[in-house]
């Protein structure tokens, strides 16, 4: 059976603080991206899914098992938090073999498993490394190694790529999406350019509300015939600016190139142009008309 996560009606809370509102989802096999600003209510999801916290209300199913069943949910589980930090003081091999046997994994499971581990997040030849000593990546790749020691059909990411340089963040979308080939990963973001590399489906959160489920595609189609540029005036950019949602801006001397949402083609010198998911994302989270 593959594996697939519903839930159904999910509402959290913090005390009086509502951080989700009736949330319905249904994730499949693959990578799922689940985009919002901060605040947006990622993280409360994901702690709800990893049984890190009790849901409030609704219902929840992971490969047909009810959420509250906590035990059977982690063993089946891999959640990389946000601020991930472990062992600093040990070896890259000793901290993995101490958190597999936390994981009540035999000695020849261990032998076996970590050096396989090691290999595919790129670290094979750090084994001997004090975790402190990893840079900001190597340290995500360690999490995320540590996450699927226990070889969980569900890999939870919380913001895995924020403040890692371009390549770093490159190669650890790769290994995501590898590791998704065989599971269910679920990869939270705020970065737009994330979820356009490597999901195929995404939900898009806003104040604890799910405004969007579906592919990327679909997102992008939203926005359709309503992605403009123009070159305007320096002058000029603070009212366009109060009227539209200007997704980018290129100055060129006096002038300025800008890429901006309209519903309809707003002056004659505005050239229509193809959307893309950063565009369909800043009309979704304005609202329908999404002139400013
Ligand atoms: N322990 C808590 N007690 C009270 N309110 C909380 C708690 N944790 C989160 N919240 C609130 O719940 C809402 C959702 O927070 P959450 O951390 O889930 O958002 P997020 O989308 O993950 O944001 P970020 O990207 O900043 O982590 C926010 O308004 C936040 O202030």
């Amino acid at each position: 059976m593959s594996a697939e996560i519903k839930i159904e009606h999910l509402n959290q809370y913090y005390g009086k603080k509502q951080a989700l509102k009736e949330v319905d989802l249904t994730i499949q096999q693959g990578m799922f991206g689940l985009l919002g600003r901060n605040g947006a209510g990622k993280t409360t999801l994901m702690k709800v899914l990893a049984t890190l916290l009790p849901k409030s209300d609704g219902r929840i199913t992971v490969c047909g098992i009810p959420v509250e069943d906590s035990a059977r949910i982690r063993k089946m589980t891999g959640y990389l938090p946000q601020d991930f930090s472990m062992y600093p003081n040990m070896s890259v091999y000793e901290a993995m073999d101490y958190l597999g046997v936390l994981s009540g994994l035999s000695t020849a499971e261990r032998r076996k498993r970590i050096p396989y581990l090691l290999e595919k997040v790129n670290l094979q030849n750090d084994r001997k490394t004090k975790v402190k000593a990893l840079s900001g990546g190597m340290k995500r790749r360690l999490g995320i190694a540590q996450a699927i020691l226990h070889n969980p059909r569900i890999l939870i990411v919380d913001e895995p790529t924020a403040g890692l340089d371009p390549e770093e963040r490159v190669r650890f979308r790769n290994l995501l999406c590898e590791i998704a080939e065989e599971r269910i990963v679920i990869l939270s973001t705020h970065i737009v350019g994330d979820i356009e590399a490597t999901c195929e489906q995404i939900a898009v959160l806003n104040n604890g509300e799910i405004l969007y489920q579906g592919t990327v595609s679909g997102l992008i189609e939203m926005a359709d015939g309503k992605v403009y540029t123009a070159q305007i005036s320096r002058h000029e950019l603070p009212q366009l600016k109060e009227r539209y949602i200007v997704t980018s801006m290129l100055t060129l001397g006096n002038n300025v190139m800008i890429r901006f949402i309209a519903e309809k083609k707003p002056f004659a010198s505005a050239e229509s142009c193809d959307a893309g998911v950063e565009d369909a994302y800043m009309y979704l989270m304005n609202g329908e008309g999404s002139e400013a």
